[in-house]
């Protein structure tokens, strides 16, 4: 079967190849490395899995849009063109697949555990999947805007809390922002009405939730540099810090989920919409305990991006201070930001046919990693890449606002990306306008961040922040 993909030049091939015309492919370049380990060691030299994204951004500069490495023991095709990006969503199949993290894997198979969406797969993963765009991405979100709001005055309030000397900022930045992701989920859950009553009488659980979800970031990231199985059979500590931490998150998840199953009946709410739709209660609990630990880690480092670039750009806070209702403008600061710090900066795919992209034979079931962090840097499509402009984003400006789009998509697309995704830019744009509303945003960093990857982007150094109150 031979299909036609269009290409922002015209018609280029896109198929499924018969044998003979896939044996006439252009060859995918690939980095000279050793048998055993390829080119593990030009990224140890190049700072390790911290640094990945810049290993891979040097690489594409190298050897173009699309090439093949060998990083240890995995190998796999990455792309970094928007238009072939796009052609590998186009060829993901019914059920597209993704990389797991390798801990999570080993922890759902010693413990038995059955996850949410993210884990599933097939059939299972499709119903599922249908059921909770329903809810989260189609129709009037008006819902999810109130439960976010309600959840935001929590944010302010702590932000509040502190007082300043001239040099000191904010100690607790990214616990409060935790705290505020997973407020916004239990928002969600209960509806905006119920918030207040819930985080009252369930105030221990949730404190001790966000402490929880937090603390598996740490631990995940410390298993970045060994196989995750091998530490296990090794019994080392950190994988004993990973295992109890995952334990302890997703028995108090699951404890407070159960509790509040019933209590928000005739609610606007998540939990309500999907006890009408008859879903089964260990079901629900599955999905919203993985909700709950896929929207912290998320959502709380993308606002910690926003609220640095901002403290680097006062003009554009007083831009936004004095235009409030100027709603595209919020929209281009979270879409800015998500460009240049995507807190997933490589998306993954396994194609369930040998598929043909321009030329390039992607053989099945290979593994393909998109770098969204290159393409969203690329100068082809934004110009002077590496500085924050919002309004790059405006239909006028005079960029290629489609191509610049494919460029990004900090969220991936087709039927696997994220559920999240109205949840996190409605959270994002009303904490940002709300925070401008009442503070002032200055700099204590010497110098700047820089991004690191521990599982997602996250800053090298603490973001120093005051909130001066205007
Ligand atoms: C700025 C914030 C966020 C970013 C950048 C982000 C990014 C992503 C990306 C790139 C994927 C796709 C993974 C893939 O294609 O394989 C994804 C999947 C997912 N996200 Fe998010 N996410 C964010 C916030 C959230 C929030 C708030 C939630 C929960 C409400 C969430 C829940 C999920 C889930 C459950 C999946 C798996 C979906 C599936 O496999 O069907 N995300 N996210």
């Amino acid at each position: 079967m031979i299909r036609k993909f269009k290409f922002k030049h015209g018609f280029r091939q896109l198929s499924h190849l018969p044998r003979k015309s896939l044996h006439e492919s252009k060859e995918i370049p690939s980095p000279k490395g050793l048998p055993l380990v390829g080119t593990t060691l030009s990224l140890i030299a190049a700072g390790s899995a911290p640094k990945l994204h810049q290993y891979i951004d040097s690489r594409h500069k190298e050897l173009g849009p699309i090439f093949r490495d060998k990083i240890g023991p995995v190998s796999a095709i990455f792309i970094s063109d928007p238009d072939y990006m796009r052609a590998v969503f186009n060829n993901e199949g019914k059920h597209p697949t993704h990389v797991l993290p390798e801990p999570w894997i080993v922890y759902n198979k010693i413990h038995g555990c059955t996850r949410g969406l993210f884990f599933m797969n097939g059939e299972e993963w499709l119903e599922t999947r249908k059921k909770m765009n329903r809810f989260l991405l189609k129709g009037d979100l008006k819902w999810l805007e109130n439960a976010a709001k309600t959840a935001t005055d929590y944010l302010i309030e702590n932000i509040s809390n502190t007082t300043y000397t001239e040099t000191s900022y904010i100690p607790n930045l990214e616990s409060i922002l935790y705290k505020w992701s997973l407020d916004v989920m239990v928002a969600i859950l209960v509806g905006a009405k119920n918030f207040d009553r819930i985080q009252k009488s369930h105030h221990n659980d949730l404190e001790h939730l966000a402490k929880t979800v937090h603390l598996i970031f740490h631990t995940t990231s410390k298993l970045q540099l060994i196989p995750a199985n091998l530490a296990h059979h090794l019994g080392l500590s950190r994988w004993k810090m990973f295992e109890d931490s995952v334990t302890t998150a997703l028995n108090t998840a699951k404890n407070f989920v159960t509790q509040i199953l019933h209590e928000t009946a005739e609610e606007d709410c998540l939990i309500s919409k999907m006890l009408q739709e008859n879903l089964q209660e260990d079901l629900i609990i599955r999905i919203i305990t993985d909700l709950v630990l896929a929207a912290g880690d998320t959502t709380a480092y993308s606002m910690e991006w926003i609220l640095y670039l901002m403290s680097k750009h006062p003009k554009i806070q007083t831009q936004l201070y004095n235009d409030p209702s100027n709603t595209i403008l919020a929209k281009n600061i979270v879409r800015e930001s998500l460009r240049l710090y995507p807190v997933a900066p490589f998306l993954t795919r396994f194609l369930p046919e040998d598929t043909n992209i321009d030329g390039y034979k992607i053989p099945k079931n290979s593994l393909v990693i998109l770098s969204i962090y290159t393409s969203g840097r690329d100068p082809k499509y934004f110009e002077n890449p590496a500085e924050f402009q919002p309004d790059r984003w405006l239909r006028n400006h005079g960029g290629n606002f489609k191509q610049m789009i494919q460029a990004t998509m900090p969220f991936a697309i087709g039927a696997r990306s994220c559920i999240g995704r109205k949840i996190a830019e409605i959270q994002l744009q009303l904490a940002l306008n709300e925070i401008i509303r009442k503070f002032n945003i200055i700099s204590k960093n010497e110098g700047d961040v820089e991004m690191i990857l521990k599982m997602v982007a996250v800053p090298s150094k603490p973001v120093k922040l005051q909130f001066r109150e205007r």
